[in-house]
C-alpha cells in the first residue's frame, strides 16, 4: 500500500479519518444519564434528573443477600455451638465403646453417628477433644457391637443424634438459588416496564444526580451553525412553530411533526437541530435510535413512550433521534441480525407516538441519517417525516464560514488566511473542518507559539489529509520504488485533460502508507463525466503501471490502488450506465448483493467482463502515458528522493509542466445537485 487514492471528495472524511472525532464530538455539552437520552434546557424542577430517585433494586438485592448472609450464619453457629463431628476410626470407636463411654448413636447403613459421654481426645491430636463423632463400620468386624453398646448403656436409634437443620431452613436453602433466579427476573422485568433496561444495570450509577443543564450556558443558536444557510431558513419555519404553537393553532394549520435531516457524517445534523431548539428556546430531549435497542425485547417501545410522555411534559419541546436509519431501515432490506424485531418495535413505537401528536402538542421530532435511500417508507408518509431537509458539505464560502465559527476564541496570527484554508479543503464537513482548526491550536501550543500561524494551518491541513508522518528509515531500494510509485501517480494526474490537480506529492512514510499523493479538484464537483472518471481509474493505476515500467515488477503497495480503481469501474458499469454492453441500466445497488436483488448471473458476468475491460484498457494507457513521458517521470521521482515531500508547484516544476493555479471563482459556486458517491 504505497499511498492513499487521491480522494473522491464525497469519501474523503472515511478515507482520510477525518471523522475521527466523532465520539467526542457527540458530548457537545450534555451529560448522559440513566436514560437513553438526553435532555438540555429545561426548566428547573422538570424531569426527574433533581429529584433523586431510590432505586428500587438496590433494596431489592440489599434484602435478599442480607437474608443469605442471616441464615448462613445462623446454621454454621448452629453446628459450631453444637460442636463439630469428629471422624474416627472404626477402632477408636470400639476402644470407646469398651470404656462404655457411648451415650447414643445414630446408625444407618455401615456409617455410624454418635455421641460420648465424656469428651475423648482426638486420636492424634493432643488437646483438642470431641464429644460428637462419625465413623464407617468395615463390612468384616466380626464383632458384638449392638450387646456391648447395651453393656455400655448406649441409646441405639434410627434418627440422627446430631441436632439437624429444620425442614423450613434447608427448604430454603434447596430453593435459594430458584428463588435469586427469580428475583433477579422479576427486576429485569419490572426495569424494563420502566424503561431502564439493561442499559440501567450496566450504566446505572452515571450521573444519576446531575441538575438540569442551564440553558444559558450549553445553548446552541444558528450563530453556531455557518455555511448551511439554506437548511437553517428551511428549519425557520419549525423554530417559528415551537416559539408560538399558538398562532398556528388558532389558524389550524397543521403544524410540523418531523423534520428528516439527511447527509453525510459531520455535515452538522446534530449541530443544526441542537441550534433549533436554542433558537426557539425550547428543551432538547437527544437520544440516538441504536441506544433504543437492547437485547431485550420491548425495552425499545417503552424507553420511546417515556421519552414522549416526558417531551409532552415539557411541551414545546424538540426530540431528536440520531441514526434513525438503525432502526428505520425498509422491511426486508439489509438488518442487522437480532436487532429486526426490537428495531421494528422501536420504529412503530415511534410512528404511532407521532400519530398520536394532534398537532397541539409543541413536540416536533427531528431525526437525522446519513442512509436516507435505505428509510423506510412509512417513515416518510405524511404526518411523521413528511419534511426532508438535505444538508450537504460546505461550498467554499461555507467553508470559510464554518472556519471563522470555528476559529472564534482562537487567537490567529495576522497571516492567518482562512479563505486560502478553505479554498483547499473541498469535500471536507463541518467536523472535518472543526477538527482541522483544533489540530493547528494543538500544534501552535505544542510549539509555545501565542498565535496560530497560517503555517499551522497548513501543517494541520496536511496531517489531516495525508496522515502524521512516521518516523521511520526506509531502504534506498525502498524510497526510490515509492518515489516512482507516486511519481507514477502524480505524473498522469498532471498531464491528464480535466483530471484534478495535484496538491501533494511525499514519499514520507504515513499510518500504513509509504507515500502519498494528494489530489483535489479546484472547485467543489457535483457529478463525475465518463472521461474525468477514466482519468481517476488511470491515475490510480498509474503507481503500479510506473513500477512495471521501470523496475519491471508489481509489488504489493497497490494494493489500495486496485481496490478504488475496481471500485469506480463497477459503478461506472453496474451504475451509472456508462458501459455499451450493459447499457444505461443501473444493475448493481448501492448496498447489497445484486442476485438478492434478482440480477442474473448472467448479467452479472457481463459487468465482470465489462470492469476487467475496463480496467485493462486503463492500465494500458496508463503505462503508455508514462513511457511516452518517461523523462518528466524520472524527474519527479528524482525530486521526491530528494526532498521526500514536493508541493503543488515544486511538483509541476519538476515535471517541466506549466501549471497556473487558479484564481479564486468570483461567481457563487453552483448549487449542489444530488450526487452520487463514487
Ligand atoms: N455547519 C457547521 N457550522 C459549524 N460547525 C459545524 C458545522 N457542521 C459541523 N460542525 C462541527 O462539527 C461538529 C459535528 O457535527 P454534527 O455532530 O452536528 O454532525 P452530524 O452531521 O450530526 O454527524 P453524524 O452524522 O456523525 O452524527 C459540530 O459539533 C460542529 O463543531
Ligand atoms: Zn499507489
Amino acid at each position: 500500500m504505497s499511498e492513499k487514492e487521491p480522494p473522491a471528495k464525497d469519501e474523503s472524511s472515511a478515507d482520510r479519518g477525518q471523522g475521527g472525532d466523532q465520539g467526542d464530538r457527540k458530548n457537545d455539552g450534555s451529560q448522559r444519564s440513566h436514560k437513553p437520552w438526553r435532555t438540555e434546557g429545561l426548566p428547573a424542577g422538570h424531569g426527574d434528573d433533581d429529584k433523586p430517585r431510590r432505586p428500587r433494586w438496590w433494596k431489592w438485592a440489599a434484602w435478599i443477600v442480607g437474608g443469605y448472609l442471616v441464615l448462613f450464619l445462623l446454621t454454621t453457629m448452629q453446628d459450631q455451638m453444637s460442636g463439630g463431628e469428629q471422624t474416627i476410626a472404626y477402632t477408636d470407636f470400639t476402644a470407646q465403646v469398651q470404656k462404655q463411654n457411648v451415650a447414643e448413636i445414630f446408625a444407618r447403613g455401615d456409617t455410624i453417628e454418635g455421641r460420648l459421654k465424656q469428651a475423648a481426645e482426638v486420636p492424634g491430636k493432643s488437646g483438642s477433644t470431641y464429644t460428637k463423632f462419625t465413623t464407617e463400620r468395615p463390612t468384616f468386624a466380626n464383632d458384638n457391637l449392638y450387646g456391648d453398646l447395651q453393656k455400655g448403656g448406649a441409646t441405639v436409634r434410627a434418627t440422627p443424634v446430631v441436632a439437624q437443620r429444620g425442614v423450613l431452613v434447608n427448604l430454603l436453602i434447596s430453593l435459594g438459588p430458584f428463588i435469586l433466579i427469580a428475583a433477579f427476573y422479576f427486576w429485569l422485568f419490572r426495569r424494563s416496564r420502566a424503561g431502564g433496561g439493561l442499559g440501567g444495570l450496566l450504566g446505572g450509577g452515571a450521573g444519576r444526580q446531575k441538575k438540569p443543564v442551564d440553558p444559558s450556558t450549553v445553548r446552541v443558536t444558528f450563530a453556531d451553525v455557518a455555511g448551511i444557510d439554506e437548511v437553517e431558513s428551511e428549519i425557520e419555519e419549525v423554530v417559528d412553530y415551537l416559539k408560538d404553537p399558538e398562532k398556528y393553532r388558532r389558524l389550524g394549520a397543521r403544524a410540523p411533526k418531523g423534520v428528516l435531516l439527511a447527509g453525510a457524517p459531520g455535515t452538522g445534523k446534530t449541530l443544526l437541530a441542537r441550534a433549533t431548539a436554542g433558537e426557539a428556546g425550547v428543551p432538547f430531549f437527544s437520544a440516538s435510535a441504536s441506544e433504543f435497542i437492547e437485547m431485550i425485547v420491548g425495552v425499545g417501545a417503552s424507553r420511546v413512550r417515556e421519552l414522549f410522555g416526558e417531551a409532552r411534559k415539557v411541551a414545546p419541546a424538540i426530540i431528536f433521534i440520531d441514526e434513525i436509519d438503525t432502526i428505520g431501515r425498509a422491511r426486508g432490506g439489509a438488518r442487522s441480525v437480532g436487532g429486526h424485531d426490537e428495531g421494528e418495535q422501536t420504529l412503530n413505537q415511534i410512528l404511532t407516538e407521532m400519530d398520536g401528536f394532534s398537532g397541539t402538542e409543541g413536540v416536533v421530532v427531528l431525526a437525522a441519517t446519513n442512509r436516507a435511500d435505505v428509510l423506510d417508507p412509512a417513515l416518510l408518509r405524511p404526518g411523521r417525516f413528511d419534511r426532508t431537509i438535505t444538508v450537504h458539505a460546505p461550498d467554499q464560502p461555507g467553508r470559510e464560514a464554518i472556519l471563522k465559527v470555528h476559529a472564534r476564541g482562537k487567537p490567529l496570527a495576522p497571516d492567518a488566511d482562512l479563505a486560502a484554508l478553505s479554498r483547499s479543503t473541498p469535500g471536507m464537513t463541518g467536523a472535518d473542518l472543526a477538527n482541522l482548526l483544533n489540530e493547528a491550536a494543538l500544534a501552535a501550543a505544542r510549539q509555545g507559539e501565542s498565535q496560530i500561524s497560517h503555517r499551522d494551518l497548513t501543517d494541520a491541513l496536511e496531517k489531516v489529509q495525508l496522515g502524521t508522518a512516521r518516523n521511520v528509515v526506509m531502504p534506498e531500494e525502498e524510497r526510490r520504488r515509492t518515489a516512482y510509485h507516486e511519481g507514477g501517480h502524480a505524473l498522469l494526474g498532471m498531464i491528464q485533460k480535466g483530471a484534478d490537480p495535484v496538491r501533494k506529492v511525499s514519499i514520507i512514510p504515513r499510518g500504513r502508507a509509504l507515500g502519498v499523493t494528494l489530489s483535489t479538484p479546484e472547485s467543489d464537483r457535483y457529478g463525475y463525466d465518463v472521461d474525468y472518471l477514466r482519468g481517476r481509474i488511470i491515475g490510480a493505476l498509474g503507481g503500479m503501471a510506473a513500477e512495471q515500467e521501470v523496475l519491471g515488477v508489481v509489488t504489493t503497495g497497490a494494493e489500495s490502488d486496485l481496490e478504488t480503481a475496481t471500485r469506480i469501474a463497477r459503478s461506472m458499469v453496474g451504475r451509472w450506465g456508462m458501459s455499451d454492453a450493459i447499457g444505461p441500466v443501473s444493475i448493481l445497488p448501492a448496498e447489497g448483493d445484486a442476485r438478492t436483488a434478482g440480477v442474473s448471473d448472467e448479467l452479472l458476468n457481463t459487468v465482470d467482463e465489462e470492469v476487467r475491460r475496463l480496467i485493462e484498457q486503463c492500465y494500458a494507457e496508463a503505462r503508455r502515458l508514462l513511457r511516452e513521458n518517461r523523462p518528466k517521470l524520472d524527474s519527479i521521482a528524482a525530486q521526491l528522493l530528494e526532498h521526500e515531500t514536493l508541493d503543488e508547484a515544486d511538483a509541476y516544476a519538476a515535471a517541466g509542466i506549466t501549471h497556473a493555479p487558479p484564481t479564486p471563482p468570483a461567481t457563487p459556486e453552483p448549487q449542489p445537485a444530488p450526487r452520487d458517491r463514487a
